[in-house]
């Protein structure tokens, strides 16, 4: 399939290395504002959105995780950058996982959040882009936003179920769809060994979509790995909890105050 060419800013330090922002499935560019300003003071910092996300054009689907990976490549061609670290969520950290392993050349170190080398969910994700391609993309969006924060946090914080569920329901349902079937199709368990870029594993303790043991198979499969795991956080720790995430990613990148 040919790569879409996806929306994407650039912030941060001009003469710093580039850290690479890859967002999860629903969501678009700007689940990383919490943790964006702590990045900007180090780096130069690449937001994207995924194909059929945000503001980037929509493949007809189904997509693989190759796919998304050969857009992330065109992204940094056009950029003209050789090499970057790559901080991916869910969607976004498998995608990370393909290229790490498909392309190593092209990661220096990675940082992969909520997410998992297989799911052992059956059918959902099959059954999800169906009820997506037929009812739209707001017919899944509740359920998504009651994955993404732990029920207390949206209880406390009026107005991020809404801003949230807005996003999701805004996902392009093709997009959303051939996103849905990439990972029902996905087995990147044996990618894992091939992945040579040092590599931290980040789980939501409260993740209900990809839990801590998911991140613990990746830091241990891969061959530099660590595993931390944040308190009070579902699947979008980065959006719940962005001090913590911003403080593991920058250690594990090497950013000093
Ligand atoms: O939406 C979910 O249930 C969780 C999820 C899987 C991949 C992704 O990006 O989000």
């Amino acid at each position: 399939m040919t790569a879409v060419t996806v929306h994407h800013v650039v912030t941060g330090r001009d003469d710093a290395p580039v850290v690479v922002l890859s967002n999860s499935m629903g969501a678009d560019l700007r689940m990383w504002d919490g943790v964006l300003g702590a990045l900007e003071e180090h780096f130069r910092v690449v937001r994207y959105d995924t194909r059929g996300h945000g503001q980037s054009p929509e493949a007809p689907g189904p997509y693989s995780m190759d796919d998304l990976a050969d857009d992330y490549v065109a992204l940094l061609d056009t950029l003209g950058v050789d090499k970057a670290h790559l901080v991916g969520l869910s969607l976004g950290g498998m995608m990370g996982m393909r290229l790490a392993a498909r392309d190593p050349e092209r990661v220096d170190r990675l940082v992969l959040l909520c997410t998992g080398a297989h799911l052992e969910v059956g059918p959902a994700y099959t059954e999800r882009a169906a009820q997506v391609r037929a009812q739209g993309t707001g017919s899944v969006a509740e359920g998504v936003v009651n994955r993404w924060f732990t029920p207390a946090y949206l209880e406390q914080h009026p107005g991020i179920r809404e801003h949230h569920e807005a996003m999701c329901a805004a996902t392009s349902p093709e997009g959303y769809a051939g996103s849905c079937e990439a990972i029902a199709a996905m087995d990147l368990r044996p990618d894992l060994a091939q992945i040579t870029a040092p590599t931290l594993a980040i789980a939501g303790e409260d993740d209900p979509a990809t839990p801590p043991a998911y991140l613990r198979e990746i830091a241990d499969g891969v061959a530099d790995g660590a595993l931390v795991v944040v308190p009070d956080a579902a699947h979008l720790a980065a959006a719940q909890q962005p001090q913590a995430v911003a403080a593991a990613i920058l250690e594990h990148l090497g950013a000093t105050s």
